[in-house]
């Protein structure tokens, strides 16, 4: 059987981020991504540094190891990277997961489209601002968001942009201008990925957190949108695995 390149597989917690925020979960990590934003909070995952860390796993062993940390205290599986969608065989553990009837959560940025993506029920995509050093392919994003459109199916799909900066800001709006239908989110951006200090980091944090919303209610363009922290970065900070 084919091997997936994880990085960690955690849980159950909670999904601190995007549309099923507070959601209780599992977290499969996979190994790898196209892109290296500059203020990656997972940058591990494709930098090499933690490259001692990635197994290559099949789908079933990747079960039995959320069967083991989990038990039967889950119902939903959030899978996350990296680039997930960089791998084409991560359909072996989406149709696994389908069997023994868990909801699966994605996280991508939308740089790349990959079959099972169909099957995911809940999809967060993440297009990145001017502020993480990439460029965005709008036709793949467009291409990714209209296949998904045209299969009406169950599934929930969401945009959810990372917010450092003015210009930032205004790259998210033109994101929300180009897709009006899709639920939109915007996210606090955590440039102090290495403090230790939770209350030091969490106090920033939310001060962030309140500009960002001070921005978005007093902005008549943009409506229909919501604006979160990272859940998990102020319960936990900036601890691995959880
Ligand atoms: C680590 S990424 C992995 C999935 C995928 N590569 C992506 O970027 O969407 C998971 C989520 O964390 C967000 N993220 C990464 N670094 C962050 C940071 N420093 N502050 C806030 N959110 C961050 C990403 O935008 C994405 O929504
Ligand atoms: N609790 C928790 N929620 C999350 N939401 C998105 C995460 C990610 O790193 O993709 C993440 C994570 O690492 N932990
Ligand atoms: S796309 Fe996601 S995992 Fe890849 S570098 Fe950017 S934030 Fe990190
Ligand atoms: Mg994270």
């Amino acid at each position: 059987m084919s091997k997936i390149p994880v990085m960690e597989i955690f849980g159950p917690t909670i999904q601190g981020e995007g549309m099923v925020v507070g959601q209780k979960t599992m977290f499969v990590r996979t190994a790898g991504c196209d892109y290296s934003c500059s203020w990656c909070d997972s940058a591990f995952t494709w930098d090499g540094s933690g490259k001692h860390l990635i197994s290559q796993l099949t789908a079933e062993e990747i079960w039995a190891e959320l069967k083991r940390l989990g038990g039967n205290g889950f119902s939903f599986v959030t899978i996350s990277g990296g680039n997930p969608v960089l791998l084409r065989n991560l359909e072996g553990l989406v149709n696994r997961l389908k069997e023994n009837n868990i909801k699966i959560g994605v996280e991508t940025q939308g740089s790349k489209w990959q079959e099972w993506l169909y099957e995911v029920d809940e999809l967060t995509i993440s297009p990145k601002p001017p502020s993480s050093g990439m460029v965005t392919n709008y036709s793949m994003l467009t291409e990714i968001i209209e296949k998904l459109n045209s299969k009406n199916s169950n599934q929930n799909i969401s945009l959810k942009i990372v917010i450092f900066s003015e210009v930032d800001y205004a790259y998210a709006k033109d994101i929300h201008l180009r897709y009006p239908e899709i639920p939109f989110y915007l996210q606090v951006g955590n440039d102090d990925i290495s403090e230790s200090d939770n209350e030091k980091l969490v106090s920033r944090l939310l001060e962030k957190y309140e500009v960002l919303v001070d921005k978005v209610v007093a902005d008549e363009e943009l409506r229909n949108v919501r604006v979160l922290p990272q859940l998990h970065t102020l319960i936990w900070g900036n601890k691995r695995g959880v």
